[in-house]
């Protein structure tokens, strides 16, 4: 089949999510020999808008793993703002090196659902978003090197099929149950409520925060007030220029020092055709 536009569908809130997808569009592209856009999911004005795709766009559409799924705040405008007619796809998550577990096969089922024929899939070990010390550096060269054999092999399975697809088959099950984060004593991390705090001396009130937030919940006039849903995404704490904004809830500390006293090992990337 002949392929006319290319696009990357990312929702990326620390930016690993963008670079995989991002990477991935670029990479078909060139195999495919037409042109590459993106489009962020991220934030809340870029999820207002449906996004409707035809028979012959290839979309790349990657969301990072929170809790071994798709992230739940995100999963109703995953469902209802992305169509497909059709529309071969890619769908790409990332994890911080403990596991993608079900978000990939989530992803799959919801793309299925919406019009697309997913015809690749990928799970990619990426810099956690808690912690710099799962996963280092990543998606590093290595991985890069991986994805783009895995766009080479997707644009093969464009060019030498007439347009029907049967769904990629992934690992993981759409259905099962959220991950529950565990503590450094084992038992549950209970910090759905925990949001983040700002240093007062060091916030210079420029309003990236604000601007940052998937969930339009940091009131910009006084980045202290946190104004609706955490998601705990880290985007404040990582897009912040003068490092003002920090967690300290128990809970969330606990669960952060458990993964990396468990999940340092690092992790491989799967691929799916
Ligand atoms: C709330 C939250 C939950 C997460 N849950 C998982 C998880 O279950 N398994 C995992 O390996 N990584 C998990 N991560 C790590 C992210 O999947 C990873 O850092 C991802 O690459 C972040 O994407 P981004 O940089 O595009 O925001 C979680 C991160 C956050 C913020």
């Amino acid at each position: 089949m002949k392929i006319k536009n290319i696009y990357a569908v990312y929702f990326s809130p620390t930016g690993n999510t963008k670079k995989i997808a991002c990477f991935m569009a670029e990479k078909m592209a060139e195999q495919l020999n037409c042109p590459h856009k993106e489009i962020s999911f991220t934030l809340p004005e870029e999820r207002n808008q449906t996004y409707t795709f035809g028979p012959d766009d290839f979309v790349v559409i990657a969301s990072p793993t929170y809790a071994g799924k798709l992230p739940n705040k995100i999963l109703p405008d995953f469902k209802e703002k992305l169509k497909g007619d059709g529309s071969p796809a890619a769908a790409l998550v990332t994890f911080g090196n403990r596991s993608f577990d079900n978000s990939l096969a989530e992803l799959c089922a919801v793309l299925e659902a919406s019009g697309f024929q997913t015809v690749a899939g990928g799970a990619f070990a990426c810099r956690h978003a808690f912690t710099d010390k799962l996963a280092p550096g990543r998606p590093d060269e290595a991985d890069l090197k991986e994805l783009a054999i895995l766009a080479e092999r997707t644009a093969d399975k464009l060019r030498n099929t007439d347009g029907i697809f049967s769904p990629v088959n992934v690992d993981g099950d759409a259905d099962a149950p959220y991950y529950v984060p565990k503590g450094m004593d084992g038992q549950p991390a209970k910090f759905l409520k925990a949001v983040p705090k700002t240093h007062e001396e060091l916030c210079i009130r420029c309003g990236a925060c604000a601007r940052l937030c998937p969930m339009g919940s940091i009131d910009p006039e006084e980045p202290g007030n946190v104004t609706g849903i955490c998601i705990k995404c880290q985007s404040c704490i990582r897009g912040c220029p003068q490092q003002a904004k920090y967690f300290d809830d128990p809970a969330f500390l606990s669960h952060v020092a458990m993964l990396e006293e468990n999940f340092a090992e690092p992790k491989k990337n799967h691929k799916y055709l």
